[in-house]
């Protein structure tokens, strides 16, 4: 446990009578990516205020790199920070403004930020002012990713940015994992999380409800099952796992499975299977159906 490089516990954040935030406890180990998924209004913003010092909690406590987040001038040495809506100097050129923040964060790597400069194709001539809202992330990313920190805090940091630029962002991830960085991620972009993340936590009213690796989440859910078979259909009645069972043209079933898949396969079994398939949910399915129960529950 000694590895964690940002750590909440029982972090609680209180506005009146709404409970933001409602005892939280969260350990990021050093050189991981960490993705942070909740609907709207879930509590992720709030959560990342607390752990940049900006709101103080009502209960509990967060730490980055073992220093309390309340302080704020030391634990800022061991981060870099993407908001979700970047605001810049708006007389200043891109250049300008990465000199500035390499002159300020914890240290950065200059041979790195011009490689990043390329990759994300920025125009740094440019006065930040005529940046576009992508323009204005890439300037935040790359000075971001080109830190030493030893923590990347990264706030829905791809919503402006066009496809290609988001392949980018992917590697660069991949990249700060490699150099040893540890990257919290919130995101509404579930294929990138899936893509990047090596653990996610779900995040419901301000509560967890889930922390787990992509593999992990999508044994927890449902997979959808598809069989043809000759002569008499497979007998799936009252299969435990076994749910929502249609018929798939006219030798062809369909169903969703949860659960070891044991009690389905002797089922399939007794029948004469010619083709069997199993699609695994996607981050994405996984995350409607999880926030679906949830609500019709
Ligand atoms: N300063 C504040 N005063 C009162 N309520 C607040 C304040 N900040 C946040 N909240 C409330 O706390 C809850 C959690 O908000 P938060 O912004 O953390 O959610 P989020 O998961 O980041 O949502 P989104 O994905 O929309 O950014 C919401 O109900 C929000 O209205």
């Amino acid at each position: 446990m000694s590895d964690s490089v940002l750590r909440t516990v029982s972090l609680t954040k209180r506005y009146g009578r709404l409970t933001a935030v409602d005892d939280l406890t969260l350990d990021v180990e050093a050189g991981e990516v960490f993705g942070f998924l909740g609907p709207n209004g879930a509590g992720k913003s709030t959560t990342i205020r607390m752990l940049l010092g900006q709101v103080r909690p009502t209960a509990g406590r967060a730490t980055v790199a073992g220093i309390d987040a309340a302080d704020v001038a030391r634990a800022h040495r061991n981060l870099a920070y993407v908001p979700a809506d970047v605001a810049l100097w708006p007389q200043l050129t891109g250049a300008e403004i990465l000199h500035l923040l390499a002159r300020t964060g914890p240290g950065t790597d200059v041979a790195y930020r011009d490689e990043l400069v390329e990759r994300f194709d920025l125009d740094t001539s440019r006065r930040a002012r005529t940046y576009s809202t992508g323009n204005r992330q890439k300037v935040a990313l790359v000075a971001a990713f080109a830190t030493r920190a030893p923590v990347l805090i990264l706030d829905e940091p791809t919503s402006g940015l066009d496809p290609l630029m988001e392949r980018e962002f992917r590697a660069a991830v991949i990249r700060a994992r490699d150099r040893g960085q540890t990257v919290f991620l919130s995101s509404h972009q579930l294929a990138e999380v899936e893509a990047v993340c090596d653990r996610v936590a779900i995040l419901r009213a301000g509560r967890l409800a889930e922390v787990a690796s992509v593999p992990q989440l999508r044994a927890l859910h449902r997979a959808e099952v598809t069989v043809t078979y000759t002569g008499a259909p497979p007998d799936l009645t009252d299969v435990a796992g076994v749910d929502a069972i249609a018929a798939d043209g006219d030798c062809g079933v369909r169903f969703a499975l949860s659960g070891p898949p044991a009690p389905a396969l002797r089922a399939l079994a007794r029948a004469e299977v010619t083709a069997l398939a199993v699609r695994e949910p996607s981050l994405e399915e996984i995350f409607l159906d999880y926030y679906g129960a949830e609500h019709a529950g």
